[in-house]
């Protein structure tokens, strides 16, 4: 029976690269994919059929930021399969960016100038906003409006024949002092991007616990340092374009700087292939790649308190129940 994958933020990045190693591995399986407009979905269908022209690729809407899409979309895929077998929850964004020079001149000189590089830690902010669920934009997008799909869809996930697969675009950059129960959404804070991949952290452990029993097993991972749409908005291009050179000299020492989304989704692809009863619900799986080019995929233990990520699902249910309550007319 073919596998059915969905994959969200499909249109571009590390979306479009993990659909078309997906197809490589088993061009059997059934790939839907989601993106924001009927525009996207239909570009990016014809760009992976283009390298993978007998794929079977269909396509749904959904706006990640848009709790009504999110149910519409949920309900358009209940009537269109009876399964899931893979759900890459990787769309997500980082607005405004702000780069602290200063800070990443002093980081510099210092000996954690490794892992400044990689997590982004002390050099990074960005500025988040209300929006038009009068969520945070970016815990909207980035968390919520995933955590909405899956539990949407959780009739085609539980209890199938086979175990069923969440995984979850997280970050290196996801810190826990970024993030704060009281403020989960990240209102206060100019780490937001930070807080929400935190969150997915603590999500996922939950997932686990809570839903292992019924055959859905939730892994998550990190892409790397990744040249995408997101990374090409940091800093101008150009500015981009001079760094290449040492970029590719960092990553002799930074084996997180996968650099092409190609190189960023091997941690995906990786966990396509394992039998999720072997994988520890604690650890993140990095992609990385070597300074001449070879890709492989590190384990490494997640920093979680498992005690908050159970207060923070509680309040997650909350926010699902508000919002049900709100849009009853969008549900079976
Ligand atoms: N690049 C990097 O270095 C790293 C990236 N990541 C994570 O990888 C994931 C993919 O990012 P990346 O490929 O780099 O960035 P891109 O900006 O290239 O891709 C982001 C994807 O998410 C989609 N998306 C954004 N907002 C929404 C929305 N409201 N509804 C539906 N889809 C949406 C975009 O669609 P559209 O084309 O319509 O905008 C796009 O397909 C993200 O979760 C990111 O946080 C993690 C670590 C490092
Ligand atoms: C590489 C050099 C010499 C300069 C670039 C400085 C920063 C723009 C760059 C350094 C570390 C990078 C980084 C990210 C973005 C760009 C940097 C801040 C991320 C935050 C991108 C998104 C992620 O999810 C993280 C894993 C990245 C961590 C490293």
């Amino acid at each position: 029976m073919a596998r059915v994958v969905l994959v969200t933020g499909a249109s571009g990045g590390v979306g479009l690269a993990l659909c078309r190693r997906l197809l490589e591995e088993d061009g059997r399986l059934h790939l839907c994919i989601a993106c924001r407009n009927e525009q996207t979905c239909e570009n990016t269908r014809e760009r992976i059929l283009a390298y993978h022209p007998s794929a079977q690729v269909s396509t749904v809407e959904v706006d990640l930021g848009n709790l009504a899409s999110i149910l519409r979309a949920a309900r358009e895929l209940r009537c269109r399969f009876n399964r899931l077998d893979f759900v890459y929850l990787n769309a997500g964004i980082m607005p405004n960016p702000h780069v602290n020079f200063k800070a990443l001149w002093r980081g510099l000189l210092t000996g954690k100038v490794l892992h400044m590089l990689t997590t982004a830690e002390g050099i990074m902010t960005q500025t988040d906003r209300l929006n038009g669920d009068g969520l945070q934009e970016v815990f909207a997008t980035n968390l919520f409006g995933h955590f909405m799909l899956v539990r949407q869809l959780q009739a085609l996930l539980c209890g199938n024949e086979k175990p069923s697969r969440l995984i979850w675009t997280s970050s290196s950059n996801a810190r826990e002092s970024a993030f704060s129960l009281s403020d989960y959404q990240h209102a206060k804070g100019q780490e937001s991007y930070s807080s929400s991949k935190y969150a997915t952290d603590l999500t996922s452990v939950v997932l686990n616990r809570k839903y292992n029993d019924q055959g859905l097993y939730s892994s998550v991972v990190c892409p790397g340092l990744v040249m995408s749409n997101m990374t090409y908005r940091i800093l101008p291009i150009f500015l981009w374009k001079l760094l290449m050179p040492l970029m590719w000299l960092i990553r002799f020492f930074a084996k997180t700087y996968t650099l092409t989304p190609y190189n960023g989704v091997e941690a995906h692809v990786w966990l396509f292939k394992q039998k999720p009863e072997y994988l520890d619900c604690l650890v993140k799986y990095h992609s990385c790649t070597t300074g001449l080019g070879r890709c492989y995929v590190e384990a490494r233990k997640m920093d979680v308190d498992e005690d908050v990520a159970e207060k923070f699902f509680q309040k997650l249910l909350e926010l699902e129940e508000e919002t049900l309550e709100k849009y009853s007319d969008l549900l079976d």
